[in-house]
């Protein structure tokens, strides 16, 4: 996988605002370890103790938690979920009744050992299966102070059937009880983890069921195709079936296939947009790449200094881009060197600048400039050397660059560059000079990090190819998110292929039906309805406890 998977914990950073549509974005997705993947994110193993890995829910337990955030606030608000759902609320209130269903009651909270008062706040009754989880659910909310939080949450553990939640509890017996499925799950964990506008469009249309009705109505076409051949396959030969039925799915089929073909042929829009595009800047030493990094995220995230080899680690910021997360990295300036931790640190720039979906090369303009007839070729030549690695477009043929195969790369899957040309506050004005300070030339920024001359026009040319390579969330299909649809789709597509390698006039019908089988049972894997089991721990895992 390209974009590392990523944890999901906090890291909020301060507001940086180059122009006004850049703010900090806390990029909760850095730096996910395989043992995070592992673990859950405390380093739990999640799932692992009650025997529920294999996704069967012990539905006859009743699990509670905080659902609101952990810290102090106004009001905290904590949910029950399970078949003794009805009995908290009557215990916890000393009442014998239980309130209108979905209407909220002032009640007085009560530990229902001592019946000692512990807050007054609202409560909630939920009956299954309209709940939430579809199984009789109720919530307390009350003040939301730790001490009143944690007497709550004591006097909840000491009713009998009740235990903690884990995390993605609630959400998981949501699905098990067929509220959610499973696409749809993924978009509200997403919803829950989404800190730009346009994560949260793309989690919102998931969640509400966009993409996966788009895989039910293949699934649905398919099933058709699927009766018909064996139709075929039972009654053909005592000629019941009228004739031409294997064309007809053969075209539908080929239809199909198109379709599922075009979907995964976007250019990973869906995934970059989960998770943050990767834009690496990357140069010549001393070239000012560290300086851009700190003018744009408005903070000295990097050390700036007139040695050459400063920056060694790749140092990465997160920012929100006019509603669209990027991960900004600067490197190690690129230059021969036979010191083994520079050597290390340009190794890592290298590594990082094959991983970017966009790269922005910085040169330093006064050296582009000084003694160059042919301002253009200089420029090239010194941006190439530097992509030549990374396999980009130089910015004179700005046409899109398929990633290398190995990085799991599709032809449709785009790269751009972007060459900021630093240090204009530095030139004399020389015709050469002059004319990279008229920003004569397309692709390429003029710019100062000193004086942030050209960072606007720098930041509006960045948000123009972000925006066209996450695509807008809104518009047209909902677009696939996540590696599990990509690999699933991928076997759905192989399926139909073969169909239709083993389709025309000596068709075996037979078989052509077990591909059909196959291709079904790929799509039925990404909604959830077909053998979900063994996903179902990695996708919940990301879950707060209390959803
Ligand atoms: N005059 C002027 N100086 C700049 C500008 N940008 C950066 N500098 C200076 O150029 C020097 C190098 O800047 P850095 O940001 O450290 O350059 P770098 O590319 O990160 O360098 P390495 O990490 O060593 O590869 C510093 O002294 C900066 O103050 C600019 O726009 N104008
Ligand atoms: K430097
Ligand atoms: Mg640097």
């Amino acid at each position: 996988m390209m974009t590392p998977g990523f944890a999901r914990h906090r890291r909020v950073w301060p507001s940086a605002a180059a122009v006004a549509a850049v703010r900090g974005w806390s990029g909760s997705q850095l730096h996910r370890t395989p043992a995070d993947d592992r673990n859950g994110r405390d380093g739990r193993s999640a799932w692992m103790d009650d025997g529920r890995r294999n996704g069967r829910g012990d539905s006859s337990s009743s699990v509670f938690a905080l659902s609101s955030g952990g810290c102090r606030a106004g009001v905290a608000v904590l949910r029950v979920s399970g078949p003794h759902a009805a009995a908290a609320l009557l215990r916890m209130t000393g009442a014998r009744a239980l309130p209108r269903p979905r209407h909220a009651a002032l009640r007085r909270i009560v530990n229902p050992l001592s019946g000692e008062a512990l807050d007054r706040g609202l409560v909630l009754w939920f009956p299954g299966p309209n709940s939430f989880t579809g199984e009789d659910s109720c919530e307390f909310q009350v003040h939301g102070g730790p001490a009143v939080v944690s007497a709550v949450l004591r006097a909840l553990g000491e009713i009998e059937g009740l235990r903690p939640a884990e995390a993605g509890d609630f959400t998981k017996r949501a699905f098990q009880n067929g509220r959610l499925e499973l696409t749809e799950v993924e978009g509200l964990g997403d919803l829950i983890h989404a800190e730009t506008e346009a994560q949260r469009r793309q989690a919102l249309r998931q969640m509400e069921g966009d993409l996966g009705r788009l895989y039910s109505a293949w699934s649905d076409r398919l099933k058709q195709c699927l009766a018909h051949v064996e139709a075929y396959i039972d009654f053909s030969e005592d000629d019941n079936i009228e004739d031409g039925v294997l064309q007809r799915v053969e075209a539908e089929v080929l239809r199909l296939s198109a379709e599922v073909s075009a979907h995964l042929r976007d250019g990973r829009q869906g995934e970059r947009l989960r998770s943050g595009l990767q834009v690496v800047i990357a140069g010549p030493t001393n070239a000012g790449k560290s300086s851009l990094l700190n003018a744009l995220c408005q903070r000295p995230a990097a050390i700036v200094s007139p040695i050459a080899g400063t920056t060694r680690d790749v140092v990465e910021t997160a920012l929100d881009l006019a509603g669209y997360p990027i991960v900004l990295s600067d490197t190690a300036g690129l230059r021969p060197s036979l010191d083994p931790v520079e050597q290390e640190g340009i190794r890592r720039a290298r590594q990082r600048l094959r991983q970017a979906d966009i790269a922005v090369v910085v040169l330093d303009a006064t050296e582009v400039a000084r003694g160059s007839r042919d301002l253009e070729a200089t420029l090239l030549a010194r941006a190439q050397s530097i992509l030549d690695d990374g396999d980009f477009a130089t910015p004179a043929t700005p046409a899109l660059v398929p990633l290398p195969p190995e990085e799991g790369g599709q032809a449709s899957e785009h790269r751009e560059c972007i060459v900021v040309l630093n240090k204009v506050d530095l030139l004399q004005r020389d015709a050469a000079e002059a004319r990279i300070g008229q920003r004569a030339m397309p692709g390429v920024c003029a710019v100062s990090c000193q004086t942030e001359e050209g960072l606007d026009e720098f930041l509006r040319l960045l948000k123009e190819k972000v925006e066209k390579m996450c695509g807008d969330p809104l518009s047209g299909n909902a677009s696939l998110t996540q590696a599990r649809h990509r690999t699933l789709l991928g076997g759905c597509a192989a399926a139909l292929s073969d169909f239709l390698a083993t389709s025309g006039p000596a068709m075996d019908a037979v078989l052509g039906a077990e591909h059909l089988r196959s291709a079904m049972r790929q799509l039925g894997r990404i909604t959830g309805r077909v053998g979900a089991e063994d996903i179902l721990d990695v996708i919940f895992r990301d879950f707060c406890i209390g959803k």
